[in-house]
Protein backbone atom coordinates (compact mmCIF):
# COMPACT_ATOMS: atom_id res chain seq x y z
CA UNK A 1 0.00 0.00 0.00
CA UNK A 2 1.48 3.14 -1.05
CA UNK A 3 1.56 5.47 2.36
CA UNK A 4 1.30 8.50 0.05
CA UNK A 5 -2.75 7.77 0.72
CA UNK A 6 -2.71 7.71 3.89
CA UNK A 7 -3.96 10.39 6.38
CA UNK A 8 -1.53 11.45 9.48
CA UNK A 9 -3.83 11.62 12.50
CA UNK A 10 -2.69 10.84 15.56
CA UNK A 11 -3.34 7.24 15.28
CA UNK A 12 -2.41 4.93 12.55
CA UNK A 13 -5.93 3.00 12.95
CA UNK A 14 -7.69 6.17 11.83
CA UNK A 15 -7.30 5.15 8.02
CA UNK A 16 -8.77 1.64 9.06
CA UNK A 17 -12.79 2.79 7.82
CA UNK A 18 -14.02 5.95 6.37
CA UNK A 19 -16.51 6.56 9.58
CA UNK A 20 -13.59 6.85 11.95
CA UNK A 21 -11.48 8.67 9.91
CA UNK A 22 -14.30 11.50 9.07
CA UNK A 23 -15.15 11.92 12.64
CA UNK A 24 -11.19 12.09 12.91
CA UNK A 25 -11.09 15.16 10.51
CA UNK A 26 -13.73 17.03 11.93
CA UNK A 27 -11.55 16.91 15.34
CA UNK A 28 -8.48 17.82 13.20
CA UNK A 29 -10.76 20.52 11.95
CA UNK A 30 -12.30 21.13 15.32
CA UNK A 31 -8.52 21.73 16.68
CA UNK A 32 -7.52 24.07 14.25
CA UNK A 33 -10.75 26.04 14.26
CA UNK A 34 -9.87 26.81 18.44
CA UNK A 35 -5.94 27.47 17.12
CA UNK A 36 -7.22 30.00 14.55
CA UNK A 37 -9.63 31.86 17.75
CA UNK A 38 -6.64 31.46 20.07
CA UNK A 39 -4.61 33.09 18.06
CA UNK A 40 -6.76 36.24 18.00
CA UNK A 41 -7.46 35.46 22.03
CA UNK A 42 -3.97 35.46 22.88
CA UNK A 43 -1.84 37.12 20.30
CA UNK A 44 1.41 36.27 22.25
CA UNK A 45 1.17 32.83 22.70
CA UNK A 46 3.68 30.85 21.14
CA UNK A 47 2.95 28.08 17.97
CA UNK A 48 3.38 25.97 20.73
CA UNK A 49 0.91 27.31 22.99
CA UNK A 50 -1.46 27.34 20.61
CA UNK A 51 -1.27 24.09 19.93
CA UNK A 52 -1.45 22.97 23.34
CA UNK A 53 -4.36 25.12 24.53
CA UNK A 54 -6.27 24.00 20.94
CA UNK A 55 -5.63 20.12 21.98
CA UNK A 56 -7.08 20.65 25.36
CA UNK A 57 -10.38 21.90 23.67
CA UNK A 58 -10.49 18.99 21.45
CA UNK A 59 -9.50 16.34 24.77
CA UNK A 60 -12.69 18.31 26.51
CA UNK A 61 -14.77 17.87 23.67
CA UNK A 62 -14.33 14.39 22.97
CA UNK A 63 -15.08 13.54 27.04
CA UNK A 64 -18.12 15.74 26.59
CA UNK A 65 -19.48 13.56 23.84
CA UNK A 66 -18.32 10.11 25.75
CA UNK A 67 -19.32 11.16 29.01
CA UNK A 68 -22.89 13.30 28.36
CA UNK A 69 -23.97 12.34 24.93
CA UNK A 70 -23.23 8.45 24.49
CA UNK A 71 -22.81 7.08 27.72
CA UNK A 72 -26.19 8.38 28.86
CA UNK A 73 -27.55 6.99 25.66
CA UNK A 74 -25.70 3.41 26.01
CA UNK A 75 -26.94 3.40 30.10
CA UNK A 76 -30.78 3.39 30.85
CA UNK A 77 -32.07 5.18 32.70
CA UNK A 78 -31.85 2.87 36.16
CA UNK A 79 -28.08 2.85 35.54
CA UNK A 80 -27.28 7.12 35.38
CA UNK A 81 -24.12 8.62 35.68
CA UNK A 82 -23.53 10.04 38.75
CA UNK A 83 -23.61 13.67 38.84
CA UNK A 84 -20.72 15.88 38.15
CA UNK A 85 -19.54 17.87 41.32
CA UNK A 86 -15.41 18.85 41.29
CA UNK A 87 -12.42 17.57 40.11
CA UNK A 88 -11.06 15.51 42.65
CA UNK A 89 -7.65 15.45 42.49
CA UNK A 90 -6.92 12.60 44.55
CA UNK A 91 -8.48 10.38 42.49
CA UNK A 92 -6.12 7.96 40.06
CA UNK A 93 -7.28 8.29 36.74
CA UNK A 94 -5.75 4.90 35.41
CA UNK A 95 -7.91 2.17 34.43
CA UNK A 96 -7.80 -0.99 34.74
CA UNK A 97 -5.97 -3.31 33.32
CA UNK A 98 -9.65 -5.88 33.08
CA UNK A 99 -11.10 -2.73 31.43
CA UNK A 100 -8.31 -1.42 29.20
CA UNK A 101 -7.86 -4.78 27.40
CA UNK A 102 -11.45 -6.65 27.90
CA UNK A 103 -14.26 -4.03 28.96
CA UNK A 104 -13.19 -1.54 26.60
CA UNK A 105 -13.61 -3.36 23.17
CA UNK A 106 -17.11 -3.99 23.85
CA UNK A 107 -18.44 -1.38 21.04
CA UNK A 108 -16.84 -4.22 18.81
CA UNK A 109 -20.45 -5.78 18.86
CA UNK A 110 -21.89 -2.40 18.11
CA UNK A 111 -20.50 -1.98 15.02
CA UNK A 112 -22.62 -2.20 11.72
CA UNK A 113 -21.86 -4.16 8.42
CA UNK A 114 -22.51 -1.09 6.63
CA UNK A 115 -22.88 2.54 6.23
CA UNK A 116 -25.67 4.77 5.08
CA UNK A 117 -24.54 7.79 3.04
CA UNK A 118 -27.16 10.57 3.08
CA UNK A 119 -26.48 12.78 0.84
CA UNK A 120 -26.91 16.65 0.93
CA UNK A 121 -29.93 17.57 -1.50
CA UNK A 122 -31.77 20.89 -1.04
CA UNK A 123 -35.25 19.73 0.38
CA UNK A 124 -35.21 16.47 0.37
CA UNK A 125 -33.92 13.56 2.33
CA UNK A 126 -32.00 10.94 0.16
CA UNK A 127 -29.31 8.58 0.43
CA UNK A 128 -27.40 7.12 -1.93
CA UNK A 129 -28.64 3.58 -3.08
CA UNK A 130 -25.53 2.20 -5.14
CA UNK A 131 -22.47 2.29 -3.33
CA UNK A 132 -19.85 0.05 -5.24
CA UNK A 133 -22.56 -2.73 -6.00
CA UNK A 134 -24.80 -2.25 -1.99
CA UNK A 135 -27.13 0.30 -0.92
CA UNK A 136 -24.57 1.07 1.41
CA UNK A 137 -21.05 1.40 2.14
CA UNK A 138 -20.26 -2.37 3.28
CA UNK A 139 -17.22 -2.35 5.83
CA UNK A 140 -15.63 -5.45 4.57
CA UNK A 141 -15.48 -3.72 0.83
CA UNK A 142 -13.49 -1.19 2.04
CA UNK A 143 -10.95 -1.83 5.07
CA UNK A 144 -8.08 0.35 4.76
CA UNK A 145 -9.54 2.88 1.54
CA UNK A 146 -10.82 5.27 3.89
CA UNK A 147 -9.09 8.10 1.74
CA UNK A 148 -10.70 7.52 -0.91
CA UNK A 149 -14.27 6.61 -0.05
CA UNK A 150 -13.81 10.08 2.19
CA UNK A 151 -12.62 12.14 -1.05
CA UNK A 152 -15.67 10.37 -3.35
CA UNK A 153 -18.25 10.80 -1.26
CA UNK A 154 -17.02 13.77 1.61
CA UNK A 155 -17.22 13.74 5.11
CA UNK A 156 -20.55 14.95 5.65
CA UNK A 157 -22.55 12.70 3.44
CA UNK A 158 -20.37 10.02 5.73
CA UNK A 159 -20.84 11.46 8.76
CA UNK A 160 -25.08 12.61 7.87
CA UNK A 161 -25.12 8.55 7.49
CA UNK A 162 -23.56 7.60 10.67
CA UNK A 163 -26.20 10.06 12.58
CA UNK A 164 -29.24 8.59 10.81
CA UNK A 165 -29.02 5.03 11.32
CA UNK A 166 -28.48 2.55 14.47
CA UNK A 167 -25.48 0.50 16.11
CA UNK A 168 -25.79 -2.83 16.50
CA UNK A 169 -26.91 -4.53 19.81
CA UNK A 170 -24.57 -4.73 22.57
CA UNK A 171 -24.07 -7.92 22.67
CA UNK A 172 -22.20 -11.09 21.91
CA UNK A 173 -22.59 -11.16 18.42
CA UNK A 174 -20.41 -9.33 15.78
CA UNK A 175 -20.80 -8.91 12.78
CA UNK A 176 -19.30 -11.02 9.91
CA UNK A 177 -17.40 -8.00 8.12
CA UNK A 178 -15.28 -8.28 11.69
CA UNK A 179 -15.11 -11.89 11.41
CA UNK A 180 -14.59 -13.43 8.41
CA UNK A 181 -13.44 -10.22 6.22
CA UNK A 182 -11.24 -8.47 8.40
CA UNK A 183 -9.44 -7.04 6.97
CA UNK A 184 -9.81 -7.87 3.44
CA UNK A 185 -8.45 -9.13 0.51
CA UNK A 186 -4.97 -6.77 0.90
CA UNK A 187 -4.43 -8.50 4.57
CA UNK A 188 -1.58 -11.11 4.67
CA UNK A 189 -4.41 -13.33 6.20
CA UNK A 190 -8.01 -13.07 7.93
CA UNK A 191 -8.46 -12.01 10.99
CA UNK A 192 -11.47 -12.79 13.80
CA UNK A 193 -11.92 -9.85 15.97
CA UNK A 194 -14.11 -11.98 18.26
CA UNK A 195 -11.14 -14.79 18.62
CA UNK A 196 -8.46 -12.29 19.31
CA UNK A 197 -10.10 -10.31 21.51
CA UNK A 198 -10.73 -13.85 23.58
CA UNK A 199 -6.82 -14.32 22.85
CA UNK A 200 -5.86 -10.99 23.96
CA UNK A 201 -7.87 -11.79 27.55
CA UNK A 202 -5.96 -14.93 28.09
CA UNK A 203 -2.88 -12.86 27.07
CA UNK A 204 -3.77 -10.36 29.59
CA UNK A 205 -4.54 -13.12 32.81
CA UNK A 206 -8.03 -11.73 32.41
CA UNK A 207 -10.48 -13.80 34.91
CA UNK A 208 -13.04 -16.10 32.58
CA UNK A 209 -16.66 -14.86 32.46
CA UNK A 210 -17.57 -17.20 34.98
CA UNK A 211 -14.50 -16.99 37.67
C1 LIG B 1 -14.75 -1.06 12.27
C2 LIG B 1 -14.60 -1.03 13.55
C3 LIG B 1 -13.47 -1.66 14.33
C4 LIG B 1 -12.46 -2.48 13.94
C5 LIG B 1 -12.17 -3.02 12.54
C6 LIG B 1 -11.65 -2.76 15.10
C7 LIG B 1 -10.52 -3.57 15.10
C8 LIG B 1 -9.71 -3.76 16.18
C9 LIG B 1 -8.51 -4.55 16.18
C10 LIG B 1 -7.96 -5.34 14.97
C11 LIG B 1 -7.97 -4.48 17.41
C12 LIG B 1 -6.67 -5.15 17.88
C13 LIG B 1 -6.99 -6.45 18.55
C14 LIG B 1 -5.76 -7.07 19.22
O1 LIG B 1 -4.79 -7.36 18.52
O2 LIG B 1 -5.80 -7.25 20.43
C15 LIG B 1 -8.83 -3.64 18.21
C16 LIG B 1 -8.59 -3.30 19.51
C17 LIG B 1 -9.37 -2.47 20.26
N1 LIG B 1 -10.56 -1.90 19.87
FE1 LIG B 1 -11.40 -2.03 18.06
N2 LIG B 1 -12.17 -2.09 16.17
C18 LIG B 1 -13.28 -1.40 15.74
C19 LIG B 1 -14.10 -0.59 16.50
C20 LIG B 1 -13.90 -0.28 17.83
C21 LIG B 1 -14.73 0.59 18.62
C22 LIG B 1 -15.99 1.30 18.07
C23 LIG B 1 -14.18 0.65 19.86
C24 LIG B 1 -14.60 1.43 21.07
C25 LIG B 1 -15.28 2.56 21.00
C26 LIG B 1 -13.00 -0.19 19.85
C27 LIG B 1 -12.17 -0.38 20.92
C28 LIG B 1 -11.02 -1.12 20.90
C29 LIG B 1 -10.08 -1.20 22.00
C30 LIG B 1 -10.20 -0.46 23.34
C31 LIG B 1 -9.05 -2.05 21.60
C32 LIG B 1 -7.80 -2.39 22.40
C33 LIG B 1 -6.73 -1.40 22.02
C34 LIG B 1 -5.46 -1.58 22.77
O3 LIG B 1 -5.39 -2.35 23.73
O4 LIG B 1 -4.46 -0.95 22.36
N3 LIG B 1 -12.85 -0.74 18.60
N4 LIG B 1 -9.87 -3.22 17.44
Amino acid sequence: MDPERLYLLGDPRINENPGLLSFGLILFRWHNLQAKQMRVTHPTWTDEELFQGARRWVIASLQKIIMYDFLPAMLNEHNPLPTYTRYKPDVPPGISNVFAAAAFRFPHSMVPPGMLLRMRTKGKCTFRSEVGGYPALRMCQNWWNAQDIVQEYSVDEIVLGMASQIAETEDSIIIDDLRDFLFGPMWFTRLDLAAIGIMRGRDNGVPRYND
